[in-house]
């Protein structure tokens, strides 16, 4: 006999996608899916399903472009469907019917254009897909951790061991004048170094969220590598460094960020004497072999996707005792989950596990609730705020004098960006960012055809990591140019630490506040100025999510 939750289940099941106000194409994904997929190979990940699950109807949708496009629009009211044992994960929605926001519908008021023709200023999906992505955090419990980040004015005050403290000041942030540090590692080292509390089966888990370029790597890497040097003091070495068997894994989206990391990590590893490895794509198989399974590490970066090879190559992930989740909200969503979610389940003698992000959408915020109930979250004041150091401009290009061509406005952003008088003496460095990867080349060509040094940066570029050392690090070409431009999508805006970009440019409008503060985050890194320039073509996209970004912006509030 059917339960009565089954029940209620089936009801919803029994609902066609026109009835969840749902836009026509993700209708038709609906359709073409597949009912009750099962997805898992282990009863672990089996009973997670059961839980997750609201089994309305399971979407399938492998083309990139398609993917992006749906996820956004089922964004506010999609959970993500976990599963294992793909070699390329598919991405899987499930789609709530009831979480779908009244608001999503009720914006969408039919106005009158400027024409005198009744239209709808802003498309139903558009606003369904720009709705409340982000969780909300009351102000109250914002403003209760400013005491807690005024306790720590210094490193030296937090008790890591001395050669952690040296890595810091001699190492990460050398060449500082005025070292002390910053608002999320006052408030996220005290709670990570604190001892694990050793009657509890469960690792202490942990969510440090804070502002795009405000120090998490380091908030979460000081405590990680204090506490692998204090088991090295209590334990024996020969069975805490195996071959094949890494003491702490830290997971990032992409490889750029595995770079990134393991850089910072080995140059720590001069004082810190730490082990370090980071897997990297552009990497022989055969040294990734012979330095992660035949040689012990302390710290192993990598991507989901590597780390799965790697398994199957023979590593063992079981005596992990520490793993941070970089870019949580990337590495929770639909498309990473299904690696993810395994791999913490299979590090059975975790101590402590730290998910790190700049933003928390609803749905990791829903799914933490359920399966992290306990978990430590540290989120500081102004998280989901665009920082009033970085100078926010629409630019709309339905404007007289860009003839309702984005490339038009964007060509005048960076004609003005070159002629300002910022950064005398240096290049400059611009990100402009697009939502489709096949856009990035294309605007990249006609930028060049108008005398501006741009290229693109995507997931199908194959010299990606060149291409991003040509952009930051200083090169011979640089006088002849005087400006450099990347056209990028949101592979460029995830972690990338591109301390000196001044000025970012959306040449898109973002499908979500989320997107957005990642690729704004790009600049005003660690204190420091930034401009954003956010293109719109009002014919298409319509002016009301733009608006309200930019009352956000002026008050300095946290986006929704
Ligand atoms: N205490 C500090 N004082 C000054 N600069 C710092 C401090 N801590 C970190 N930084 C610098 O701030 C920059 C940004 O740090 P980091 O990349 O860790 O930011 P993030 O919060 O992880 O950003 P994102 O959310 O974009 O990944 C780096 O260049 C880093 O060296």
């Amino acid at each position: 006999m059917a339960s009565a939750r089954s029940m209620a289940t089936l009801r919803i099941a029994r609902k066609k996608p026109a009835q969840l106000r749902l836009s026509k194409s993700v209708g038709k994904y609906a359709k073409q899916a597949p009912r009750n997929l099962n997805l898992s190979n282990s009863r672990r990940m089996n009973e997670r399903l059961e839980k997750i699950r609201i089994p309305l109807k399971t979407i399938e949708y492998n083309r990139r472009s398609d993917e992006a496009r749906l996820r956004r629009r089922v964004e506010r009211s999609a959970e993500p469907v976990v599963g294992a044992g793909y070699r390329r994960p598919v991405r899987f929605v499930t789609v709530k019917a009831e979480k779908i926001p009244k608001t999503a519908v009720s914006v969408a008021k039919p106005k009158v254009n400027r024409h005198g023709h009744g239209h709808r200023e802003t498309p139903k999906v558009s606003v369904l897909e720009r709705s409340a992505s982000l969780k909300a955090i009351p102000y109250t419990s914002r403003n209760s951790v400013k005491s807690k980040i005024a306790l720590h004015m210094s490193f030296e005050s937090f008790g890591l061991l001395k050669p952690i403290q040296e890595a810091i000041i001699s190492e990460a942030l050398r060449g500082l004048s005025y070292i002390q540090p910053s608002a999320i590692q006052k408030i996220a080292i005290p709670p990570l170094l604190a001892p694990r509390n050793q009657k509890s089966d469960h690792p202490n888990s942990f969510l440090i969220a804070s502002e795009t370029g405000s120090g998490k790597t380091l908030a979460y890497l000081a405590p990680l590598l204090h506490h692998l040097k204090v088991e090295e003091q209590t334990e024996n070495l020969a069975n805490l460094r195996r071959s094949g068997s890494p003491r702490s894994i830290i997971l990032v989206p992409s490889g750029e960020l595995v770079s990134q990391i393991s850089k910072l990590i080995k140059k720590m590893s001069h004082s810190a004497k730490i082990s370090s490895f980071g897997v990297r794509r552009d990497m022989k198989h055969a040294v990734i072999i012979d330095n992660v399974l035949k040689k012990p590490i302390d710290v192993l970066v990598c991507t989901p996707h590597r780390l799965q090879s790697l398994i199957t190559d023979g590593l063992r992930t079981s005596d992990v005792t520490h793993l941070v989740i970089d870019e949580a909200d990337s590495l929770f969503d639909e498309s990473f989950a299904p690696l993810v979610i395994p791999i913490i389940d299979r590090a059975i003698h975790l101590h402590r596990l730290v998910l790190c992000s700049a933003t928390i959408p609803r749905a990791l915020d829903s799914y933490l609730e359920r399966y992290y109930p306990d978990i430590h979250r540290i989120v500081t004041p102004h998280l989901h705020a665009v920082p009033r150091r970085i100078q926010f401009e629409v630019i709309d290009a339905t404007e007289g004098a860009y003839a309702r061509r984005k490339e038009n406005a964007c060509l005048s952003c960076l004609r003005e960006i070159s002629n300002d008088k910022t950064e005398e003496g240096r290049v400059k460095r611009v990100m402009v960012f697009v939502n489709e990867r096949t856009e990035a080349p294309k605007l990249a060509e006609w930028l060049k055809n108008k005398d501006q040094n741009a290229f693109a940066f995507t997931r199908d570029v194959d010299d990606r990591k060149d291409r991003m050392a040509e952009f930051l690090e200083d090169t011979s070409d640089d006088e002849k140019h005087g400006m450099k431009i990347l056209v990028t999508t949101d592979l460029g805006s995830r972690g990338l630490d591109t301390i000196n970009v001044k000025n970012v440019i959306l040449f898109d409008t973002p499908h979500s506040s989320i997107d957005l503060l990642h690729r704004i985050g790009r600049t005003g890194r660690a204190g420091r100025r930034g401009r954003a320039f956010l293109i719109i073509n009002n014919e298409k996209y319509g002016g009301s999510w733009v608006r309200e970004i930019r009352n956000a912006v002026i008050r300095g509030q946290a986006l929704i």
